[in-house]
C-alpha cells in the first residue's frame, strides 16, 4: 500500500483530490477523518498541513506527497520532486509600499523584510550581494509594512489582489512555483511499481487537460490546408459529408493553440467548429 500526503485544507487541497479521483481512484473523504483508504487502488491518503509534507516524505512516513515547490525548496527537499502537476501556480515576490522608492534589489540593503520563506529569500539576496534583516512570520505577511514590522515583504503572489489591497507594489519575482508530486527516497520495488502506475495515470490526465477534441466541416478543396492546421496525434480523421464537396474532420489540438487555429480554420472556409473535452489521453 502506498501512502500519499496531501494538504488538508487550503489552496492545494481541491486540485490534489481532483487529480487523484481523475486517476480513477475512489475514496470517501470527510473533513474529520485524516487518513482514508482508497477502495480500488492500494493507496492511503493522509490529510496534513502542507508545511509538514516534505518532512514526512523525506523521512518515509509517507511515500508520496503533493506540495508547492515553494514549500518543498524552502524545506531543503527539492530532490524529492518527481512530477510537476500544473496547478496552484504562483510566484514568490518581493514587494514594497506603493509610495516607497525602489530602483533595484540593491535598495533593500540593510532593510527589514518580512517573509515566510527565509531560506529561498536568503539565497536570492546572497546571490544579489544584498544584506537585509529577515523577519520570519508564518502568515498575513502583507500586513507587515503597514504595522511597522518591516519595510518590505516577500510572499506568494498570484492575482496580485492581496498586494494591491495592502498598498504594496511587486518589485521582484524571485521564484516560480506549482504543485508537484514528491516521493520518498529508496522506495521498495513494490512501491516503486505502484508509483509508476500512478504517474502513468496522472500523465494521461494532464495530457488530456492540455488537449481538446475538435470536429468541423470543411470544403473538400480546403482539405490540405485543414490537415496542415490539424495534424492531430497521428493524422486527422476525414469522412465525407452527405453534401457533395464537403468533408468532416476530427482531430486533437493543444488547448493553448485552439483560438489561433480556430480563426485560421474559419478563414479557409471551415464551418460548425465544435470543441469537446478529452477525459484521458494515453500516448
Ligand atoms: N494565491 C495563490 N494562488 C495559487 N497558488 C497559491 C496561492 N497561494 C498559495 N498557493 C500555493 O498553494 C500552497 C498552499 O497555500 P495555502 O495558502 O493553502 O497554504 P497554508 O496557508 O500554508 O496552508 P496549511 O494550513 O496547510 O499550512 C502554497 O504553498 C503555494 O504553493
Ligand atoms: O495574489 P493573490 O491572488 O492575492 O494571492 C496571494 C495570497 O494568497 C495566499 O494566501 P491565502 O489566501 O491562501 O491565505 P493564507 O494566508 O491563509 O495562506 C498568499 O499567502 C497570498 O497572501
Ligand atoms: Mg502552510
Amino acid at each position: 500500500m502506498l501512502r500519499i500526503a496531501i494538504q488538508k485544507s487550503g489552496r492545494l487541497s481541491e486540485d490534489s483530490l481532483k487529480l487523484i479521483r481523475e486517476c480513477g481512484i475512489s475514496f470517501v473523504s470527510s473533513s474529520y477523518k485524516l487518513k482514508v483508504e482508497a477502495s480500488n487502488f492500494p493507496l492511503e491518503i493522509l490529510y496534513l498541513r502542507d508545511d509538514d509534507i516534505p518532512g514526512y516524505v523525506q523521512d518515509g512516513v509517507a511515500d508520496l506527497g503533493i506540495v508547492g515547490q515553494n514549500v518543498l525548496v524552502e524545506a531543503g527537499c527539492a530532490n524529492l520532486e518527481v512530477e510537476a502537476l500544473g496547478f496552484s501556480k504562483c510566484r514568490l515576490s518581493l514587494a514594497v509600499p506603493r509610495g516607497a522608492e525602489y530602483n533595484s534589489v540593491a535598495d533593500l540593503q540593510g532593510k527589514s523584510i518580512a517573509t515566510s520563506y527565509p531560506t529561498i529569500l536568503g539565497d536570492y539576496l546572497a546571490g544579489e550581494g544584498v544584506r537585509a534583516n529577515l523577519h520570519t512570520i508564518s502568515g498575513s505577511v502583507e500586513i507587515a509594512p503597514s504595522i511597522g514590522l518591516a519595510e518590505a515583504i516577500c510572499d506568494i503572489v498570484s492575482s496580485g489582489s492581496t498586494l494591491l489591497g495592502n498598498g504594496l507594489r511587486e518589485v521582484e519575482t524571485i521564484f516560480r512555483s506549482e504543485a508537484v508530486l514528491i516521493a520518498a527516497p529508496n522506495l521498495s520495488a513494490e512501491k516503486q511499481e505502484l508509483l509508476d502506475q500512478l504517474r502513468f495515470r496522472m500523465q494521461a490526465v494532464r495530457r488530456a487537460q492540455r488537449s481538446k477534441y475538435i470536429v468541423l466541416n470543411a470544403p473538400a478543396s480546403a482539405l490540405d490546408a485543414v490537415k496542415a492546421l490539424l495534424p492531430g496525434i497521428k493524422s486527422p480523421t476525414v469522412t465525407p459529408l452527405a453534401e457533395e464537396g464537403w468533408v468532416s474532420v476530427q482531430s486533437v489540438v493543444e488547448e493553448d493553440k485552439f483560438w489561433h487555429i480556430a480563426a485560421e480554420l474559419q478563414a479557409i472556409g471551415a464551418e460548425g467548429i465544435l470543441v469537446l473535452p478529452i477525459e484521458k489521453r494515453v500516448g
